[in-house]
C-alpha cells in the first residue's frame, strides 16, 4: 500500500465550491453560495429569535498556515484574529473566524467593532469586492460545535483585505430544518 500524505485533523481542507457542489443539497447551496451578508440572513431566516454576534476572542496573533496562504502573507507575519459566535436566540448557528494582515489595518478601527457584525461593516463599503467561495468538511478548528460545511473568501476593500471563515453548525440545520448536507 502507498502511503498517504497525512493531514492532521485540526487543518481544514479547502476545496472550491464547486467541487462540493454534487454533495451539497439544494437548502445548503443557497446559505453556501450566497454572496450576500450572512448576518442578514441568519437575521431573516431566525424569525423572530433575537440575532447576536457572540465575541469569543479579538487579539493580534500568528495566522494558521492555510490562512496566511488564502491572503498571500508571508508565514508568521502578526494577523488581527477575530473569532465569533453568530447567535440566534442565545444559540450558536455558525461560528466564524476572520483574519486580516496588519500591513492593511491602518485606519481600519476594527478593535471597536466588540460585539457589532463584521459584515455589517463589511457590507457598508461601497468598493468591497468578494473573492471565490471554498468549502470544507472540516468542522472549526477554533471551537468545540460541529456541523455539514463550514465556508470561506477573502472581502477585499481598497488595501483592506480580510478572510472570513465561516462554519455552519447542526444546531442550525435542526433550528432551520435544514438536510444533514
Ligand atoms: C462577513 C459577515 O460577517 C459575519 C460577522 C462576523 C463577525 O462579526 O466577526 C464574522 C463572519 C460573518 O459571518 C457577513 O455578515 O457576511
Amino acid at each position: 500500500m502507498r502511503d498517504r500524505p497525512l493531514h492532521p485533523i485540526a487543518i481544514p481542507h479547502w476545496q472550491p465550491a464547486a467541487a462540493f457542489r454534487p454533495l451539497i443539497s439544494a437548502p445548503w447551496w443557497q446559505w453556501l453560495a450566497s454572496q450576500d451578508s450572512l448576518t442578514e440572513r441568519l437575521t431573516a431566516a431566525g424569525d423572530a429569535r433575537p440575532f447576536r454576534v457572540r465575541l469569543l476572542s479579538q487579539r493580534l496573533g500568528v495566522p494558521r498556515r492555510d490562512e496566511a496562504q488564502a491572503l498571500g502573507l508571508a508565514p508568521r507575519r502578526l494577523a488581527w484574529l477575530r473569532e465569533v459566535a453568530l447567535c440566534l436566540d442565545e444559540r450558536p448557528w455558525v461560528v466564524a473566524r476572520s483574519v486580516a494582515p496588519l500591513t492593511q489595518l491602518r485606519g481600519q478601527r476594527l478593535d471597536g467593532l466588540g460585539e457589532r457584525s463584521l459584515g455589517s461593516w463589511l457590507f457598508r463599503q461601497p468598493d468591497l469586492e468578494r473573492g471565490p467561495i471554498e468549502l470544507t468538511r472540516r468542522p472549526a478548528p477554533f471551537h468545540p460545535g460541529r456541523g455539514p460545511w463550514g465556508r470561506r473568501s477573502v472581502f477585499r476593500h481598497g488595501d483592506f483585505a480580510v478572510l472570513v471563515q465561516e462554519y455552519f453548525l447542526a444546531s442550525m440545520a435542526e433550528a432551520l430544518g435544514l438536510p444533514s448536507r
